[in-house]
């Protein structure tokens, strides 16, 4: 609304701290590529604190620190890595080595068991409980080598502990003190060592990590297993790729322990809700949509046919089940907004923005804006096609951001989704259930988008 009245370069306080909101195609482009040099940072030196395991976590690090360390881990996220093997290691302490892949897909194939009671039934489904037990799941394989199941171990203590990680709360006295007085407060957090993130839950993993990483010492083990193996190996690649033409030239280096812990419970934190929001999004955006439900399915098979898994390669040829999820993301983009701190004076097309300044790009209002988007409000697929994706400007479609700081498990997500929707597809049909809100009804003031009722859908089984 607020771009829509003030324009797409536009300014306000929040509190006391002036901020910048800038959905200007041209400006977009030096901000998050041309002059990235002066737009590396999220926050500014006096609101990053220096604690455990938060402080060095990558979404808080800054300049070479942070451009050091994504170099380092960069290569672990690349497309080649997908078809990698994990190491599984199963509640009876055995262990087995599975492609990154079929580790995913044997998540799915849990999902589908999970759903499978609901279609006996014919009940509705609050659909993100599953898509979240769905991403847990793929997560505890994928990045720590662990096998749950956190769909009927809801008490599992991993499954509890990374609950309770992901509901940070600001209610706490000393971070809304921290929030208000930055300078008196961060010194006394850090010598408290007092991250945003409950004390039982963080020791809790930092707990699993110190076991994984001394038993991997011990061991020497050799070759990538998981992503902690990847992280602990990393800086030994060459890398892969490059975001959108920008190299960062950082300088690898062997991570430390509590690079490893922390980012191995930043992966956590950061894929879990967002994936399997997305996913439940994408359910719903099925079920009101059966047409395109239908083609999707019917890609979906085509591709399967002959072949067991949905691997790295099928996943490749479901183009249109593809532009289903990119077409979600642009309707529910997990993240609104994403911000930036100026490093130095820069200038941005005619705009002077002076130090220190906080620059936001508002992902949610640019995805809903009628002159990039005609009908934004409308679910259409078609509008990914290969030929409309080469006609759009990039920075039209922002769900991952854009440049060398944006989501570096962006190719993983999209894996897991859509490895997760076609076993779904290829067993159910997915409908609307009579509790199930259309339209939606969002909820305000949340920091991502979320559904006031939840999603909630039925299936029918496919024959
Ligand atoms: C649908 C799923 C996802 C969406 C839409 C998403 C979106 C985003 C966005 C918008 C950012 C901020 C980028 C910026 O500031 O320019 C980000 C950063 C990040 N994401 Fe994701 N993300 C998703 C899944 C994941 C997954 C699965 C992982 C890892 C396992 C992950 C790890 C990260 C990390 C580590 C960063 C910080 C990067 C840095 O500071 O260098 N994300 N993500």
């Amino acid at each position: 609304q607020r771009v829509q009245q003030w324009g797409k370069v536009y300014g306000f306080f929040f509190g006391r701290t002036p901020m910048l909101f800038i959905s200007d195609r041209e400006m977009l482009r030096e901000i998050f590529v041309k002059k990235f040099y002066a737009f590396t940072n999220r926050q500014s030196k006096e609101l990053t604190l220096e604690t455990k395991p938060g402080g060095r976590m990558l979404t808080n690090l800054r300049g070479e620190d942070w451009k050091n360390v994504r170099s380092t881990l960069s290569p672990a996220f690349s497309g080649g890595k997908l078809k990698m093997q994990v190491k599984i290691t199963c509640s009876d302490g055995f262990f087995s080595f599975v492609p990154m892949g079929p580790a995913i897909n044997t998540c799915a194939d849990q999902l589908v068991r999970n759903i499978a009671k609901f279609a006996e039934t014919g009940e509705s489904f609050d659909t993100k409980e599953l898509t979240g037990a769905f991403t847990m799941d793929v997560i505890a394989r994928t990045a720590f080598g662990t096998e749950i199941d956190s769909q009927h171990n809801p008490q599992d203590p991993f499954v509890a502990m990374g609950k309770k990680a992901f509901n940070v709360t600001f209610s706490r006295p000393s971070l809304l003190l921290f929030f208000m007085f930055p300078s008196i407060m961060k010194p006394i957090l850090e010598w408290l060592n007092t991250d945003l993130f409950p004390s039982d839950a963080t020791s809790f993993f930092y707990g699993i990590f110190d076991q994984l990483i001394g038993m991997r010492q011990k061991s020497g083990e050799k070759g990538r297993v998981d992503f902690m193996q990847l992280m602990m190996d990393a800086h030994k690649d060459t890398d892969e790729d490059e975001e959108d033409g920008v190299k960062l030239h950082g300088q690898k280096h062997a991570l430390t322990r509590d690079d490893v812990v922390a980012n191995g419970f930043l992966f956590f934190l950061a894929g879990y809700e967002t994936t399997a929001g997305t996913m439940a999004f994408v359910l719903y955006n099925f079920a009101i949509n059966q047409e395109e439900q239908d083609k999707a399915r019917e890609e979906v098979n085509k591709v399967m046919e002959g072949r067991d898994l949905v691997d790295y390669e099928a996943v490749h040829e479901m183009s249109y089940l593809e532009m289903c999820c990119m077409e979600t993301l642009r309707m529910y983009p997990p993240a609104p907004n994403v911000g930036r701190v100026t490093s130095e004076e820069v200038k941005v097309q005619w705009l002077t923005i002076p130090k220190d300044m906080f620059v936001a790009v508002p992902i949610l209002a640019i995805h809903y804006d009628p002159e990039r988007w005609p009908e934004p409000k409308k679910f259409i697929p078609e509008r990914f096609t290969k030929e409309a994706r080469e006609k759009r400007d990039p920075y039209d479609w922002l769900p991952f951001s854009a440049g060398p700081r944006n989501c570096i498990g962006m190719r993983l997500a999209m894996m897991e989704l859509k490895v997760g929707l076609a076993k779904i597809l290829m067993n159910y049909r997915i409908m609307t259930a009579p509790d199930t809100d259309i339209p939606l009804k969002m909820k305000k003031g949340s920091p991502f988008p979320t559904p006031e009722n939840g999603i909630r859908l039925k299936v029918e089984l496919i024959n």
